[in-house]
Formats: structure tokens, sequence, C-alpha cells
């Protein structure tokens, strides 16, 4: 029989506070039995029955009536016993933390590919991921023991007295043993925040879930983090998760989890309840603030929103699997080119046989006059099947790649050795030209598909196989729909090797469809995207060998210059609601010289380039 995930999620929610399987297992049988396995009790407040139980199991009835009452007197702050568990469980995370090595700053680790631990898998294609049996291509399964030997995130984040790295302080007069157990006090107090590993959703309030301790920086720059029309609904969801320290004048104020109101010199924020004692958060990730801008707080913070309202609609991000955040990115909607990158966008530069100058009103439907830009979408916005099927083969049947060589490849002269090495080739794309302000057509035209943006509903989750954060799509979509553009910084070559030189995190997709018809492509002209610091939540999409089930297919709509072009994604075939969605990275698993750093893949598909296959396996293979 499958496991019962319920059971899964939590072993592991109980994990993080150090309390064994053995120990959660009979106490949730208990508790299933008394809810009707309903496991909306059990799992809401962050499994808080759960954790009584655990600590009073004889007491499952009382918790019962206790949790009605709490249902009742919805403000009503955690009542002793409560807080009791959690400050226990506190404790013996802190008793389990002796045992971990410090040895780099908390930031780091937050932000940092930890692919073994699910899904802080910092977005960069350059990260490393769990390592699977290479022999082994299905996805990894979850599997409850298999993480035994892991650290759980919540000892990670948690500094101790006299330990190295970026000293932080976090005052918590409610839960002694929690707050000295975190104490550092060192000449110079940084500002620190406590990010709330599994920020709580707010309804009707953009802004959820965020816990802030502002230290010697003036409250006003973190305003946005918390809008003065705040709901009081949201500021009631909120209460368990948000704290907020703020020099007062003269005099150093700190609020905190047991202060009967939260309240700062401005007034602005109430974060307690009305019974005065906001409750304690049992996840609580500790960092230094100064490494935190604003935004970056609001991408962490609102689960509802990780486009932080830059799209046409919402994307939320959920994390189902640990209590990870994703990591640290500035949310862009339109690519921008960070310095050199030659990307010229002027209406001066279309002559009339660059655009559709004598149409009228909708380029699909009206057939007065032929259209001279479509060539790809139909009357029902999707991609024709003529066009999406050449697509599709040109991409996944080697046979049918034609190929363009550069004289001098920029790839190989960026690599600045002393024999230039000849150009590896690049695949020929055919590309779709929508229409734009020099057409005749209206904005309504069909034409103009990618540049009206995101308007499927999708979603950021955590993947349970060892992937970090993936993209799904949370409604039924066609074939040939488009679903999101590859958007990022448009760097030069020579300027994402700079960043690749120092190590930085990249992400890059090369927009190398022309290169090689072009005799004398400049430095400024060779581009590619990187969307590790700014971009869209195509930075999301994880690969998936040769099946995958989006397609990128370059577009062209603002600049009739070559060099630039749009990536967007196309469905290949009908994609299921819920299903995660994939495109293939193109990778050579086997190119030592690739940008990108390597992982071990995981997609699962048979066709998988990362398995050491026999001879016969591959012929088989390439014959599909
Ligand atoms: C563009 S990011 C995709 C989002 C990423 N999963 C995250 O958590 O931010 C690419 C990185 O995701 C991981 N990844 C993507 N596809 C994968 C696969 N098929 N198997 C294993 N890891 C994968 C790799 O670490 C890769 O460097």
């Amino acid at each position: 029989m499958a496991p019962n995930p319920h059971i899964k999620k939590a072993c592991n929610a109980m994990k993080i506070l150090g309390i064994q399987q053995a120990k959660v297992r009979p106490v949730l049988r208990k508790l299933r039995k008394t809810y009707d396995d309903n496991w909306d009790f059990i799992e809401d407040d962050n499994y808080s029955v759960l954790i009584e139980a655990i600590l009073a199991p004889d007491d499952v009835q009382a918790i019962e009536s206790k949790k009605e009452e709490k249902k009742e007197t919805e403000d009503v702050a955690m009542n002793r016993e409560k807080k009791k568990a959690r400050e226990q469980a506190q404790l013996a995370v802190k008793d389990q933390e002796d045992d971990i090595e410090e040895d780099e700053a908390p930031l780091k680790r937050r932000f940092r590919g930890k692919r073994e631990r699910g899904c802080d898998n910092n977005t960069s294609l350059s990260s490393t991921s769990k390592t699977p049996n290479k022999e082994d291509p299905k996805p990894q399964e979850e599997d409850e023991d298999g993480e035994t030997t892991e650290l759980p995130p919540l000892k990670r984040y948690f500094r101790r007295t006299g330990e190295r790295g970026s000293a932080t302080t976090v005052h918590n007069k409610a839960s002694p043993s929690f707050s000295s157990a975190m104490s550092v006090e060192p000449k110079e107090r940084p500002p620190v925040i406590l990010l709330p590993a599994a920020p709580v959703v707010a309804e009707n309030d953009s802004y959820a879930g965020a816990l802030i301790i502002v230290d010697d920086e003036p409250f006003t720059d973190h305003k946005p983090m918390i809008p003065e029309n705040c709901s009081a609904r949201a500021l009631e969801m909120r209460k368990s998760n948000m704290y907020v320290k703020k020099r007062d004048g003269e005099t150093d104020v700190t609020h905190t989890l047991n202060d009967s109101t939260s309240k700062t010199a401005s007034g602005m924020v109430k974060a307690g309840g009305e019974s005065g004692a906001p409750a304690i958060s049992n996840e609580l990730v500790v960092v230094p603030e100064s490494e935190i801008s604003a935004h970056g707080w609001r991408a962490f913070s609102n689960t509802k929103d990780i486009t932080v309202g830059t799209e046409n609609i919402e994307i939320p991000w959920v994390n189902e699997v640990n209590g990870e955040v994703p990591s640290r990115f500035r949310y862009i909607s339109q690519s921008v080119a960070f310095r050199d990158a030659a990307v010229k966008s002027s209406v001066s530069s279309f002559s009339d046989d660059l655009c559709c100058f004598s149409c009228i009103g909708d380029c699909l439907v009206s057939s007065a006059t032929p259209c001279s830009c479509t060539i790809a979408y139909r009357v029902d916005g999707v991609l024709t099947e003529d066009f999406l099927e050449a697509r599709i083969s040109e991409a996944r049947d080697q046979r049918k790649h034609d190929f363009h060589f550069c004289r001098e490849c920029p790839l190989e002269k960026a690599k600045n050795e002393e024999t230039l090495e000849p150009c590896k080739g690049h695949i020929k794309r055919k590309a779709i030209k929508e229409c734009w302000i020099t057409c005749g057509c209206d904005k309504i035209c069909g034409n103009r598909l990618v540049q009206k943006g995101i308007h499927n509903k999708l979603e950021v989750f955590c993947t349970p196989n060892g992937k970090g954060w993936g993209l799904r799509t949370l409604e039924r979509l066609p074939q040939g729909a488009f679903v999101c553009e590859y958007i990022g910084e448009i760097l030069t070559i020579p300027e994402l090797y700079q960043r690749s030189m120092k190590g930085e995190s990249i992400c890059p997709v090369m927009l190398d469809a022309l290169w090689g018809s072009d005799e004398s492509l400049e430095d400024n002209q060779s581009l590619c995207l990187d969307g590790t610091r700014y971009g869209n939540i195509s930075r999301f999409l994880n690969h998936r060998c040769l099946d995958a089930n989006l397609i990128e297919i370059p577009v062209h709509v603002e600049t009739p210059d070559q060099h630039y072009y749009h990536l967007a994604f196309f469905t290949t075939r009908v994609i299921e609601a819920m299903e995660e969605l994939t495109w293939d990275y193109g990778v050579d698993f086997n190119d030592e010289d690739c940008l990108m750093k390597p992982f071990d893949c995981v997609c699962g598909s048979r066709f998988c380039r990362n398995i050491k296959r026999s001879k016969k396996a591959k012929k088989v293979m390439n014959r599909a």
C-alpha cells in the first residue's frame, strides 16, 4: 500500500523539532481516531495538536476540547501548555544543535543549493543537485528513512553563544529557553531578521507571513513589507509570525514574542493579538537583515504571489516538502540589458516589410490582405499543429538538426584560450514574428501572444524528488499553448563568462539561433539571458531530457535586429492540472566545458541522457 503522505509530512514536521518518528506514529494513530482521520485538524497551526499530544499523550481528548475553545476565541494567544510544548521542542532542537559543526554563515546556507535537503535548491543552473544513482533514472522516491542522516533545517539556522559567523540576537522573553539558545551578544549587533520557514498565507492581502526584526535601521525602510492598508485578517494570520524590534527614540524598545503589543513607534503595525500574546513560530530562521532587500523580503514572504504583482496574474509558491523558501531573486516580467548588450528597439528601425503595415483589426481573422507577420498562431491562441510539430521534431530529432557554424564562435572566444577552438555549431531555429505597434492591426490581434504575458494559472512548488523548486500548472493546458517567456538579464557572452569566472551562479540561455549566419558578430551582439539575479518564473522550470512538455521557440517582437529575440515556452502536448512543467535545457552531460554547473539528472525520462546505457539501448533510443 502506498504510504500515507499526511503521515510522512507530519513525521517530517516533527523531525524538524527533533521528535523521532517512533514517538510520532502512535500519537498520530490516536489523533486520527479522535478526529476521524480529519487531517485538517491535525495539520492545523503547524501540527500544534500533534505536538501537544506527543508531549502529553494521554490528553488527546482534552486537546480536542482545547482546540475547540481556541477556535471560538480565535485571537486568544496560545495557552501555556502549548507554549511549553513548543519551548520543549525548541529545547530539544537546541540540545541536538551541539553536534552541528557551524562553519558558514546561515544566510549562505539558505541561499546556497542544498538539494540534498529538498527545496533549498538555488535556482541557478550552476548548482549541484543531489547525486542519484546514475544507473537508475527514476526520480528519487520520498523515503522517510532515507532522510535520517540529514540535519533538520531548523537546527541549521540556529546559532549559539560563542559561535562563529555573523552574530545575531533574538530576544525572546516569552520563551527563555529559546531565547538563551539563540542569544549571542556581540560587541556590535548587526540587524537580524527572522524568517518564518513556512510563511502564512493571508487571504485578501498581498503581504503574508513575514516576520521582521528591525535593528538600528529606520523602520520606514521596511514599510513596503507591511502595507498600511493591511487587513485585520492578515494581521491576525500573521500574528504568530511577526515580531518587530524598533529603536524608539533613545530607548531601544524590543517588542518580543511575549509583548502584549508589538507596535512600531509610528503605531503602524500591531502584531499582537487582542489577548496580547503573539504565538511563537516554531520554524524560524535567523538571517542577517543586511543581506535582504525589501524586494527580496516580498519575494520570500508572499506565498500568494511570487511575481510581487508584476504579472497579469498571481503566481503562488508552495512547499509541501520541507520548510525551505525560494532563493532570493528579483522578479521581473521583461528582460533587461545588464550593461553592454546591444539591444535596439526603435520604431524607426522597422521598415514596411518587417511589419504588416496595411493590416486592420485582427490579423488572424481578417482575410482581406494576407498578413506578412503571421505564421504560427491559430485563432484560438495556440500554435498551429504543423508549426509546433516541425519545431518539436527539429529539437528532438538530431538527424533533422540544421546547424550554423560561426567563423569565430563567441563561446570559444570568451574562453580566452591561446588557440581558438572551432565552433561546435548552433541549431538553426525558426522564429515566430509577432505583430507590434508598427503594424496596422489592433492590440487585440491574435498575432500578439507572447508580448501579452502569462495568462495561465501556474504555481511554483518544491519538488519531492531532489530537483529543488519547480513550476507546475494548476489548470489543463492545450497543446501548443504559450506558457511563459524566459526572462532575465540580457548579457553579452563575455559578460556571462566574467560572471562564471568569478564563481557566480549563472542560469544562462543562449540566444544563438542566428549565430554563424552572420559573418561579423560583435561581442555586444552575442547575447544570452541569465535569470539568476533578475528573472521570472521560468527560472524554476526544471530540465527533462528529450520528451519535456515545453519547448522553447524564438519570438521576434520589438527588435528587427535578429541578435536579440524573446524565448517563449509552448506546450508540446496537452498538460494536465498539477503536472510539472519541464523543458530540455539541451545540456550535454558529458561536456566538461559546459558553463552550467553539472547536476545529476533525475528527470525520470526514459530518454535521460545522464544515464550510462549499453550500446544496444542507445541504438534503440536513437531509433525512437
Ligand atoms: C533553472 S534551475 C531550476 C529550478 C531549480 N530546481 C530551483 O530550485 O531553483 C536549474 C537547477 O535545477 C536543478 N534541476 C533542474 N532539472 C533537474 C533534473 N532533471 N534533475 C536534477 N536537478 C535538476 C539543477 O540543480 C539545476 O542546476
